[in-house]
């Protein structure tokens, strides 16, 4: 007798206990439960054929395999047509892509000391080949014990909401002064907005986090030697050769063009930041009273962290911040400007909200901008910055009656979850009242579905930084423009964070007051 067990909670109970218990079986894209003694192994686990020595590794070779690295999104939406909501790989390692949100539920719910993840081996090799800059491969690549005296050294003024609360005055103040450049620059939708995304989400994350001003939209900086310039260059160049690093082997014999590349852009990156500490240092030393608390003059007076580990975390967040910032407000902006209804209602709120424009903006305001954030989440959702979560397991673990063994990198689907009929309705649509309580179509969305900021102590560490800072420039932009969108339909190049793949051709028209 089969019974489908896709939403089942006693099956969601039963995959951490390795006794006898129903399993399920994939034919296709069906699921199916059996009555089945025993555990299976994981090389039971459907997936692409897997030969000796190469494993999976083929797919993702160059003219030879069928995986494009910068559409690896497709490659996981053909791999859960074929083989349902778990698949195995084994590109040089144990792989698995989890794609049911009680399944991903399951392996969040581990009790995992140092959640690992593996990611940026390259850059993580290239740090520890310079001892004399750096302590460790900083938080992106560090795992264990070492990932967690970073992180809880760094964690607290990064991520608590009293923090963030901090930043709201001088993150408005910049993206006030970007719209009146908007305005003097006259930008339309002949420009492509995302590189001035870049240099705005570049200023917010230099003055929160540095104190420092890089004034990036000056004539002079604009140009693509400035100091701006090549931090925004080398943060894209850091980030985009990552995931094709961390499925290559070649880098690891000789220096291949990819791994030249990261390093010009980590060398570049870690310049710039020791000149900023350097000056900071002796600012704070010679007047401690008189400064604009930075992330930076937090950090400084931290017990057991030195001026390496302030190298390495800097350098993390010039990385962490440009990209995902302005790729996840390009989307937002993109699903407001296609949705028009959506768009007025966060103007109607916004109006409440705001109803002169010199209505200050505060975190009690913001909190109530409910529609607005709503309309984040949504995107986020539909337009994730990674295709997933990644996780090393720390111990063995029943998913779904396979055998998982410790050492798996697993990979969470939920790009592509989050667009199934099956765990939303109306997937594809772009729908912000899904997440509103009291809206009529409010959906009891499953917690593990939609994770753009990951989960549990090893998610992004600046999620309130980030959300508020895009909440503060969708404000901002929308009481001032009506937005309309002047391109195709936008999709993704995965290169790490998902970038939009055509220009942000956005049509900003002056609401009339
Ligand atoms: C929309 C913006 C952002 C998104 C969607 C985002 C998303 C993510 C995700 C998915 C992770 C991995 C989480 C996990 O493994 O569970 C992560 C980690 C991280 N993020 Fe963000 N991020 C954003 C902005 C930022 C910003 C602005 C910064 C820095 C100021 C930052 C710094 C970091 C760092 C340092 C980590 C590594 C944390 C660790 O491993 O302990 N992120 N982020």
């Amino acid at each position: 007798m089969f019974i489908t067990l896709k939403k089942s909670r006693y099956f969601k109970i039963s995959v951490n206990i390795i006794k006898c218990r129903p399993r399920s079986t994939v034919k296709g894209n069906v699921e199916v439960a059996s009555t089945c003694p025993e555990i299976l192994s994981f090389n039971d686990i459907p997936g692409p054929k897997s030969y000796p020595v190469i494993g999976t590794l083929y797919k993702y070779w160059p003219f030879l395999g069928d995986y494009n690295t910068e559409a690896i999104d497709k490659a996981a939406w053909l791999n859960w047509r074929k083989y349902g909501g778990l698949v195995r790989e084994e590109p040089g390692v144990k792989l698995l892509h989890v794609y049911e949100p009680d399944l991903i539920e399951s392996v969040f719910r581990q009790k995992e000391r140092y959640p690992s993840r593996r990611s940026h081996v390259a850059m993580h090799y290239y740090r520890l080949s310079k001892p004399h800059i750096y302590n460790t491969g900083g938080l992106l690549s560090t795992n264990g014990p070492e990932w967690w005296r970073i992180r809880s050294a760094f964690q607290k003024n990064f991520s608590s909401p009293q923090n963030a609360k901090q930043y709201i005055e001088q993150v408005n103040n910049i993206v006030e002064r970007f719209i009146q450049w908007m305005q003097l620059s006259k930008i339309s939708h002949h420009d492509d907005f995302l590189p001035y995304l870049n240099r705005l989400y570049l200023e917010v994350i230099g003055k929160i986090a540095f104190n420092e001003h890089f004034k990036s939209f000056t004539p002079q900086e604009l140009g693509p030697k400035s100091r701006s310039s090549r931090v925004i260059a080398a943060a894209f160049g850091s980030n985009s050769g990552i995931m094709k690093l961390d499925n290559g082997v070649m880098w690891r014999f000789f220096e291949t063009p990819l791994y030249r590349t990261l390093v010009k852009s980590q060398e570049c990156l870690e310049k710039i930041c020791i000149e900023i500490l350097l000056n900071r240092v002796n600012f704070y030393e010679k007047d401690k009273d008189d400064y604009e608390k930075s992330l930076l003059e937090t950090f400084i007076r931290l017990p057991n962290i030195d001026f390496k580990d302030l190298t390495g975390v800097m350098v993390d967040i010039l990385m962490a911040a440009i990209d995902t910032t302005s790729y996840s407000t390009s989307f937002a902006l993109y699903h407001l400007a296609r949705n028009q209804d959506c768009q007025n209602k966060v103007f109607d709120e916004i109006s409440v909200l705001f109803p002169t424009e010199e209505t200050k903006l505060s975190a009690d305001l913001l909190s109530k901008a409910i529609y607005v954030r709503s309309c984040l989440k949504e995107s986020l959702r539909l337009n994730p910055v990674a295709i997933g979560v990644g996780r090393v397991l720390q111990n063995d673990m029943v998913l779904k009656g396979y055998k998982i063994p410790q050492g798996t990198v697993i990979v969470t689907q939920n790009m592509v979850s989050s667009r199934l009929p099956q765990f939303l309705k109306d997937p594809l649509r772009f729908k912000p009242e899904r997440w509103i309580r009291d809206s009529e179509d409010y959906e009891n969305i499953h917690p593990f579905l939609s994770l753009p900021f990951g989960f549990g102590p090893r998610s992004c560490i600046a999620r309130r930084l980030a959300e508020q800072n895009m909440c503060i420039t969708l404000i901002r932009l929308i009481q001032k423009y009506k937005i309309t969108w002047m391109g195709g339909e936008l999709g993704v190049k995965t290169l790490l964070i998902n970038k939009p793949d055509q220009p942000i051709s956005l049509c900003f028209t002056p609401r009339i007051k």
